[in-house]
């Protein structure tokens, strides 16, 4: 997945300005920012899901605006608030994330089974999707994402609403299939979380990518913050 000059601004400063990105197979590389930095225009615009008015975005060297049914098979996402059927259960759910994504009829089944034990919610596979708590929900938008081994994987501040063991199963799970070749894009406002999982962390403010943090330094939260405030200084001057 490749960002190149990718523009969409809303009004100055807002919105995504300009920017360079690439998720190779086998990374995971997490976009962090403050509220407003511009992290879901960013995956919106790479998703195809909002027209950039200068730039592009490929995935797997295919313009999103014409990339072939083929290629979104192979894409997994889940931005903004995870959509469910609320009268279908949580298995009907991810069995029609499933379809919609191509998996064969024959391993349906067994697909929906594995990355709802994946995801933790066997307990509630046959409970409606309108029952679920709301870290059950995210998990439940998480397993739509992931039912059909996506290569590529847009995650949006994906441990929202998640508790301490959900975020365990997301990250194990995020590193296996990282391992098993898959590419992921994940935002996230937790620097600790991100460290942990990410190859490569990409600093974004007011719409500009302006810096990365090493995921092994010593204080990501100090280096964080030195490189919004160096570029708001210099925004300001
Ligand atoms: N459709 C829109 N119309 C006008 N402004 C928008 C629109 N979408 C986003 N923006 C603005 O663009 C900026 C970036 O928003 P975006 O949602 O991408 O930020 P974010 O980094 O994901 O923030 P958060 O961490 O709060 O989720 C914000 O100032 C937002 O108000």
């Amino acid at each position: 997945m490749t960002a190149r000059g990718l523009v969409r601004e809303f009004a100055p400063g807002t919105g995504v300005s300009g920017v360079d990105l690439d998720v190779g197979t086998g990374e995971i590389h997490a976009i962090v920012g403050l509220n407003g930095a511009g992290k879901t225009t960013l995956m919106r615009l790479l998703l195809g899901m909002l027209r950039p008015s200068a730039g592009i975005a490929l995935i797997d060297g295919h313009d999103v605006a014409s990339a072939p049914a083929t290629v979104w098979a192979r894409v997994g996402h889940l931005v903004d608030h995870p959509l469910a059927y609320a009268e279908l259960t949580t298995r009907e759910n991810v069995a029609v994330a499933a379809r919609l994504h191509g998996v064969p009829r024959r391993r349906i089944d067994d697909a929906v089974t594995g990355v709802i034990v994946e995801l933790g919610l066997d307990r509630y596979s046959d409970g409606r999707a309108r029952t679920l708590s709301q870290g059950n929900r995210q998990r439940l938008g998480l397993a739509a994402a992931l039912v059909h081994d996506p290569g590529v994987l847009v995650l949006d501040e994906p441990t929202n609403g998640l508790d301490p063991a959900g975020v365990v199963l997301l990250r194990e799970s995020l590193l296996r299939r990282c391992a098993d070749g898959a590419g992921v894009l994940v935002s996230s406002h937790h620097l600790d979380e991100v460290a942990r999982v990410a190859s490569r962390i990409t600093v974004v403010n007011r719409g500009r990518i302006v810096g990365a943090l090493d995921p092994h330094g010593v204080d990501i939260e100090r280096e964080f913050f030195a490189l919004i405030h160096a570029d708001d200084e210099q925004y300001a001057s």
